[in-house]
C-alpha cells in the first residue's frame, strides 16, 4: 500500500535476495525512463524504498506519481 509522507507516495518493497530486488529496480527504470518520471529511491540488500514525488510542480504528489505507482506495483 502507498502511503502519502511528506508530499510524496512512499512504498517499501522487499525480496528474497538482492539479486530479485535489483532485477524490480531494473524494471521500474525502465518504466521511469518511457514515461520521464523517475523515483527517489534506496536499496539495501533485498529492501527497496520508493518516494514518489512530482518536482516540475513544486515536490507535489500529481497523477504522473499515481501511474508510476500503479505501474510498479504491476511489476512486482
Ligand atoms: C526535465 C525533465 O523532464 C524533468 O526533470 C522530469 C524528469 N523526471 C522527473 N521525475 C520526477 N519524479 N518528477 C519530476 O518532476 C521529473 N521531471
Amino acid at each position: 500500500m502507498w502511503k502519502e509522507e511528506n508530499n510524496s507516495l512512499y512504498k517499501r518493497f522487499e525480496f528474497k535476495d538482492f539479486s530479485d530486488a535489483f532485477a524490480f529496480m531494473t524494471k521500474v527504470a525502465l518504466l521511469a525512463e518511457s514515461s520521464n518520471h523517475h523515483p527517489k529511491w534506496t536499496n539495501e540488500w533485498n529492501k527497496v524504498e520508493i518516494w514518489l514525488s512530482t518536482h516540475d510542480q513544486g515536490n507535489v504528489i500529481t497523477e504522473k506519481d499515481r501511474k508510476l505507482a500503479a505501474a510498479i506495483d504491476k511489476v512486482v
